[in-house]
């Protein structure tokens, strides 16, 4: 440490020297005033005179060099005293500069002092080590020197506001340092001259930065602390020692009610004591534990927490506390179940969808495999559900479905699943039946049989007493022979046999169904070709009335297969409906009759009219009118020979949508018939309000004619019905001369049928015209 160096004292003054001289002077002239004229008076004779004057002048110089003696004798003693005083003096403000100079280089605070420009008086060691420069280099520079531009400002200003202010001030300055930044405690004061004026300043500087650090440290954990996150903090004993405010949200405990209690408070007594066994060994072993865990609020509501535990150790290396920190995840969990319900469970019936059973299907495979046990699906198709949906509506046909499924629980195994793979779709899983293949085919039979019979007793459907039954189809399996989707699709081809042979019975799935399953899926593909190569074409059959005269034509479609030849359109219509395809091909069918219509119009030899069948599908297209409408512009036909067929089920499906498209079609000039009379459930209330000009009676009820009783009453009824409500009659099937003698009689004005002729394709049916025409 440096410090300026002090002016001695002066050792004499000018009063202290004068003193013994005024006192000499005084004594003198007082005996050189009285001594003579005393010895005069005392003594007369001369020679004592003389003597005793002699005398007065030894004893004037004894006295005054006596005295001068003791003057010089007082004067150097109390000179000694000044030096030594003066000495003492000196030693002890060495002995001061000394232990300020100790004090100041063993401090851990840097000391300082600069004077009133900034430039340092003194440096301590310490503040030689933080800025890195010796002292005898900083003494006389300013701040400058040690520390960055950028931090001076701070620093300066500091120091003026303390020599401004002339008191000692505490700041923080952070600075850059050997040590890297820095945060000083700077505890600044003024520094006076002689006269008391400032005349600079002294700081003590105090590293503080562990301690903003751990400050700050100390405040992230305490947000941390205060997270959304319950949190407690225990002592190694359990006890509750600190909570946060989540906790109390989360629990319902107030930190009053939870300090000094142990978490056991939050017991559920949903876990064995094996499971908190596991939990503290782990956290003992790994410090750590985490997991799911119920537990209980105050007001006794149960929850389940997200928790993680973490043991926190002493330096000694014993746990001191555990921190825990939970959410409440049942929210959570509930929507996981609730995803996990909507991903594998029908919404409706509650029982497992597609998916669900998928899985079940395979866990089945692999179950049979080990165990050589057949196992059974049951394919289950409600008869004529749509029926009851569309006549009903949708929550009663809904109502149906939950019944349904409900019978369906209550007649299989707990082991076996039941599931809905949706509309009026169920499948039964049997599972563990018979080693041999005959034994599991009389066990699922009877379980079928059952299912049967519980479905066929009548359903309670709020008002209505609703008698349903159902086709089923079975498909048995051993191992992984199969897989789940084959399966399936085998229950679901024997399901479809079922509803072939006359709906409200079972069948087991045989390979020849298999057969026909391929052969149908060949058909599909073959399908797709049809339109783009030019395969299908319009045969016409004729239609007569009772003078034997044609009066028209029912286009039927027919497909030129390159391999099969001609098939039928029952074989590939339905698959064109499934699949979509009717869509393009309906339209097909509608361009290439009303192309026809304006060739024969254009030939001269128009006809009177030609039927067209239209698919429920196409015909719910929004679009349909326009379809029409385009069909009729782009061919130039006469929209009056145009007669569209449609189906009583059709027309029931949507009967406003249908309404409201006939009125349409009507306004161009399009008549309408309504094939397969009869077949369906008619309803007399919507005939009335259909636009309709003719009734086709379905060929099943030709057939039998005019043997069959019940088939010639229905006939006469249809007959009667159709001329009371103003509309023409035909009879569809008219095979022989025995059945058009009969709905001839019964005033039936149309016929179609083998009896005259096979549907033609279009060269000839021009022949056949041509016959007619000439037998006129
Ligand atoms: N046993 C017997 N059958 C007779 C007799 N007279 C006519 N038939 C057949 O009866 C069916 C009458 O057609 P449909 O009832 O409209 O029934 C049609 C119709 O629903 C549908 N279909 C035909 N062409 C089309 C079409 O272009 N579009 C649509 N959507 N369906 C069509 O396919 C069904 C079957 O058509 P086809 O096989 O051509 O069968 C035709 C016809 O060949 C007879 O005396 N005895």
């Amino acid at each position: 440490m440096k410090h300026d160096q002090a002016t001695p004292p002066s050792r004499l003054s000018a009063p202290s020297s004068l003193r013994p001289v005024v006192v000499y002077a005084v004594f003198a002239a007082l005996w050189i005033l009285f001594s003579d004229q005393l010895v005069a008076a005392l003594f007369q004779d001369p020679a004592k005179l003389t003597l005793v004057s002699t005398l007065k002048g030894w004893l004037f110089v004894a006295v005054t060099s006596l005295l001068l003696y003791g003057l010089i004798y007082r004067q150097l003693d109390l000179a000694a005293q000044l030096a030594r005083r003066e000495q003492a003096a000196l030693q002890a403000q060495a002995d001061a500069q000394r232990l300020l100079t100790e004090i100041c280089d063993n401090s851990s605070d840097a000391i300082y002092a600069k004077d009133a420009e900034g430039r340092y008086l003194l440096f301590s060691r310490e503040a030689a080590r933080v800025t890195g420069q010796a002292a005898a280099t900083v003494l006389g520079q300013d701040d400058s020197l040690l520390f960055p531009a950028a931090e001076l400002p701070a620093i300066r200003g500091n120091d003026q506001c303390v020599m401004a202010e002339n008191r000692t001030l505490t700041f923080e300055e952070t600075v850059s340092t050997v040590d890297g930044k820095v945060v000083f405690l700077s505890t600044k004061g003024p520094l006076h001259d002689s006269q008391g004026q400032v005349r600079g300043l002294f700081g003590i500087a105090r590293d503080i930065t562990a301690r903003k650090l751990l400050e700050e440290e100390q405040r992230i954990a305490a947000i941390a602390f205060e997270s959304q996150e319950g949190m407690l903090l225990t002592q190694a004993d359990g006890m509750i020692v600190r909570i946060n405010r989540a906790f109390s949200m989360l629990t319902g405990y107030s930190a009053a009610e939870a300090l000094g209690h142990t978490p056991a408070m939050l017991k559920s007594g949903r876990h064995e004591p094996a499971f908190f066994g596991a939990m503290w060994q782990q956290i003992h072993e790994h410090g750590y534990w985490q997991g799911e865990l119920w537990n209980r609020r105050k007001n006794g509501s149960l929850f389940i927490a997200w928790l993680t535990i973490s043991a926190v150790r002493g330096e000694d290396g014993h746990i001191s506390h555990f921190v825990g920190a939970f959410s409440d995840i049942t929210s959570h969990r509930e929507a996981e179940a609730e995803i996990h319900r909507l991903a594998y469970y029908d919404p409706l019936t509650q029982l497992p969808n597609r998916r669900l059973l998928q899985d079940r299907i395979r866990q089945a495979l692999a179950t049979s495999q080990r165990s050589r046990h057949y196992g059974a699906l049951i394919f289950l198709d409600l008869d004529h559900f749509k029926n009851l949906n569309d006549t009903r509506g949708h929550h009663v046909g809904d109502q149906l479905l939950v019944e349904t499924a409900l019978r369906l629980n209550r007649h299989v195994r707990e082991s076996d699943s039941v599931a809905r793979l949706g509309g009026d779709e169920f499948v039964l899983l049997l599972e563990n039946l018979g080693s041999s293949a005959q034994e599991a085919a009389v066990q699922a039979e009877q379980v079928a049989e059952k299912i049967r019979e519980a479905l066929a007793l009548p359903f309670q459907l709020g008002e209505l007493t609703f008698h349903a039954t159902a086709s089923l189809g079975i498909a048995l399996f051993l191992g992984h022979s199969e897989s789940a989707e084959s399966l399936l699709k085998y229950a679901d081809v024997a399901m479809y046999q079922a509803k072939t042979d006359g709906r409200d019975t079972l069948r087991f799935f045989d390979p020849s169904m298999q057969t026909a399953l391929e052969e149908r899926s060949q058909l599909e593909s073959d399908l797709y070709q049809a339109l783009a190569h030019d395969q299908l074409q319009l045969y016409y059959q004729a239609q007569l009335n009772n003078q034997h005269q044609l009066i028209g034509a029912e286009a039927l479609l027919r497909w030129q297969h390159p391999q099969r030849g001609l098939v039928p359109p029952g074989q590939f219509i339905p698959l064109a409906e499934e699949t979509g395809l009717i869509l393009p091909i309906g339209q097909w069918v509608l361009q290439q009759a009303c192309r026809q219509l304006a060739a024969w119009q254009q030939a001269g030899n128009a006809l009177q009219q030609l039927s067209v069948n239209v698919s429920a599908r196409q015909f719910r297209q929004p679009d349909f009118v326009a379809q029409v409408e385009a069909a009729l512009a782009s061919s130039g036909a006469n929209p009056t020979q145009l007669m569209i067929e449609l189906t009583e089920s059709m027309v029931l499906d949507d009967v406003e949508d249908t309404l409201h498209k006939m009125q349409a079609l009507r306004r161009l000039g399009i008549s309408f018939s309504l094939d397969d009379f009869g077949t369906g459930n008619s309803s007399l209330a919507y005939l009335t309000r259909l636009p309709l000009d003719e009734l086709k009676i379905d060929k099943s009820f030709i057939l039998n004619l005019p043997h069959s009783r019940n088939d010639a009453i229905i006939a006469q009824t249809i007959i009667a019905m159709a001329t009371g409500l103003g509309l023409r009659v035909l009879a569809e099937g008219v095979e022989t001369r025995a059945q058009q003698d009969f709905l001839q009689q019964h005033h039936c004005q149309a016929y179609q049928g083998f009896l005259f002729s096979r549907p033609l394709p279009q060269a000839e049916f021009d022949l056949l015209r041509r016959q007619f025409q000439a037998a006129v």
